[in-house]
């Protein structure tokens, strides 16, 4: 099945993660949500644990700021910044309201080693390294949901109780979300490295980078089904 189109430094990165990007996007967590099989304590587990996630990724996101080359690079990650604080996680909020789990219980609960070892990596990345490194590292959180959201989109089951978690990643406001990234790390190569990723020095860095993060996105699935 072919995928969305995100530019080339995804279809590059993607391709480079070879496996480890399939068992991202096909994880048996993703299919208990396709398939509505997913039991609602691992699903709300996910998402206590995905609120502190956002907390830590608002701040690698604000370190793009900080990284910054150009204007519109640093537009886009204040911009992604505001969106994460102000309405990503106020989405994690309402569905553990509705379970009777408190936003302060949320921003106080236990972060298990598999999220502190994702998003510590990230912000690692970005601090050691430029503004690229920080995007390798960044990119399979944005475009891998995408990408999932679009799959599952077309093959859900029409009774799955996920299909709202399903059709914010689907739908079209957060497939642009995926292609505005996606040109801008376009762009911050061109500027960076030029026309050619794959001929650089600096490409097994950054797909290592990529393929770590993919890897680790594997381990949230994983740590999510555990929450049974
Ligand atoms: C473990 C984990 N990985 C990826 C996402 C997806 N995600 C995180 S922030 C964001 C908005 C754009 O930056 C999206 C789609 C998640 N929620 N949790």
């Amino acid at each position: 099945m072919s995928y969305p189109d995100y530019g080339k430094t995804f279809a590059l990165w993607r391709e480079g993660a070879g496996q480890s990007w399939h068992d991202y996007v096909t994880h048996p967590f993703v299919e208990g949500l396709r398939d509505g099989s997913l039991p609602r304590a691992s699903f709300l587990h996910y998402l206590i644990q995905d609120y502190v996630y956002l907390v830590h990724y608002s701040r690698a996101w604000s370190l793009g700021v900080i990284k910054a080359e150009t204007q519109d690079e640093m537009k886009i990650c204040a911009g992604t910044v505001h969106a994460l604080v102000n309405h990503e996680m106020a989405l994690h909020v309402e569905t553990c309201a509705a379970a009777g789990i408190s936003e302060e219980a949320l921003f106080n609960a236990g972060e298990t080693t598999e999220n502190l070892a994702y998003t510590r990596y990230v912000l690692d990345a970005g601090m050691q390294g430029d503004f690229l490194d920080l995007m390798a590292a960044l990119a399979p959180c944005v475009l891998g949901y995408g990408e999932i959201g679009a799959r599952l989109a077309q093959t859900a089951s029409g009774d799955t109780p996920y299909m709202q978690w399903i059709e914010t990643y689907a739908g079209d406001e957060y497939q642009e979300v995926c292609r505005t990234a996606g040109a801008m790390i376009d762009k911050a190569v061109e500027r960076r490295i030029g026309n050619d990723l794959s001929a650089s020095p600096r490409c097994e860095i950054l797909q290592a980078r990529y393929t770590k993060a993919t890897q680790l996105e594997v381990g949230f699935w994983d740590m999510g089904l555990r929450g049974q």
